[in-house]
C-alpha cells in the first residue's frame, strides 16, 4: 500500500506553544481525507507542513516517502489550496490559468479551462469581482491543473452556501476519482465531509485524537444505553470515549473490541459525526483553559 503523507512524533512550535505535537499518522494514496478540530487545532499547521510551508521542531513528515521542506522535488507532487483561496484579484480566472502554465512544468491548462467553462466561471472578470463560491472553484481548478498526486485543501467550502458547498465537494470528488489524486481536506462541516471522504484525522489541541479509514473508526464504535453506569468493565467495550448521565440511566459512547452482549445494555450503531464528537467533547472538558478563570 503506498503512503502519500506520514507523519511521525511531528511537532510545529511557535514560541513556547506547540501548534502540532507529537503528530502520527499515515494516508493511504487514493483516499479522501478529512482533517477535522476546532478553531486553533493546529489543522492548517499540518497542511503547512505537509506543503513545505513549514519546518518541523519536532519529528518527521514526508509526502511520497520525501521531506517537502527539504527537498523541493517533491512540491510538484503537491496541490494546496491555502485558506480563504488567496488569488490575484486583479487577474482574471483566464489570466491565471495561463500564469500557472508558466509556473509549472506539469501543467493541464485544458483542464482548468473546460473545469471552469463547465461551472460558468466569467473567464475575463478579475477573480477579486468573483462571489466566494467561483473564486473556490477557480482555486481548485488551477490547484487541479497541475495534476497532483495529493491535493491540499484548508477549509475549501467554509465560505460557501449549501448547494454551493455540496457541488463544489461532488465536482471535487468527481476529479479526483479520474485522477486518483489523494486529497486532505480541512473542514468543521462534519455533515459534508461524512458524504465525502473515507478517511478521517481528528486534531485537538495540537495532538491526534483519532485516525483511520471512516467505515473501520463507525464499526469501531457503540452507543449503549443502560442503567447508570458505576465504572464496571463491560464484555466488549476496550474504551468509554463519553458517558452522560442522568439519574438513573447512562449513555456511552464507546469503542469496542467485540459484541456487547451484556443484556443491561441497548447497543446502537453510531454515525461518523457521533464519533468525531465524542472525541471532542471528551477533550473540550479536560482542556477547558485555565489562564480564562476567573480569579477568586
Ligand atoms: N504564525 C503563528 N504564530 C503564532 N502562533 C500561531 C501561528 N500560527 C498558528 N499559531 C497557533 O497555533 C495553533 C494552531 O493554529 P492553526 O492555524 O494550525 O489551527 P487550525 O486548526 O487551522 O484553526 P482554525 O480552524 O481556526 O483555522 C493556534 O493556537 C494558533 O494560535
Amino acid at each position: 500500500m503506498e503512503i502519500a503523507l506520514e507523519a511521525e512524533q511531528l511537532g510545529k512550535r511557535y514560541g513556547k506553544s506547540w501548534a502540532l505535537r507529537d503528530c502520527s499518522l499515515r494516508l493511504p494514496a487514493g483516499r479522501i481525507a478529512a482533517l477535522v478540530g476546532p478553531n486553533g487545532a493546529g489543522k492548517s499547521t499540518l497542511l503547512h507542513l505537509a506543503v513545505g510551508l513549514l519546518k518541523p521542531d519536532a519529528g518527521t513528515i514526508r509526502v511520497f516517502g520525501q521531506s517537502p521542506y527539504d527537498n523541493p522535488a517533491v512540491l510538484p507532487e503537491i496541490g494546496f489550496v491555502a485558506q480563504d483561496t488567496p488569488l490575484y484579484r486583479d487577474f482574471t480566472a483566464a489570466e491565471l490559468v495561463h500564469l500557472g502554465g508558466r509556473m509549472n512544468r506539469r501543467w493541464d491548462a485544458a483542464l482548468a479551462r473546460d473545469r471552469l467553462g463547465q461551472l460558468g466561471i466569467p473567464p475575463r472578470l478579475p477573480v477579486g469581482k468573483l462571489s466566494g463560491g467561483q473564486r473556490a472553484q477557480v482555486a481548485l481548478a488551477l490547484a487541479l491543473a497541475k495534476r497532483p498526486r495529493l491535493l491540499l485543501l484548508d477549509e475549501p467550502v467554509a465560505s460557501l452556501d449549501p448547494l454551493a458547498r455540496r457541488e463544489f465537494l461532488q465536482s471535487l470528488m468527481g476529479s479526483v476519482a479520474e485522477s486518483e489524486t489523494t486529497v486532505l481536506l480541512s473542514s468543521h462541516l462534519l455533515a459534508d465531509l461524512e458524504r465525502t471522504c473515507d478517511h478521517l484525522i481528528v486534531l485537538n489541541a495540537a495532538q491526534v485524537r483519532l485516525t483511520g479509514a471512516v467505515d473501520d473508526l463507525v464499526a469501531a464504535h457503540r452507543q449503549l444505553v443502560g442503567p447508570r453506569h458505576d465504572g464496571r468493565p463491560v464484555g466488549g467495550v476496550a474504551a468509554v470515549v463519553r458517558a452522560s448521565h442522568t439519574d438513573r440511566q447512562s449513555t456511552l459512547l464507546v469503542r469496542v473490541d467485540g459484541p456487547v452482549n451484556d443484556p443491561a445494555w441497548t447497543v446502537h450503531d453510531v454515525g461518523l459525526e457521533d464519533v468525531v464528537l465524542a472525541y471532542l467533547a471528551d477533550d473540550a472538558q479536560q482542556n477547558r483553559h485555565s489562564e480564562w478563570e476567573v480569579p477568586a
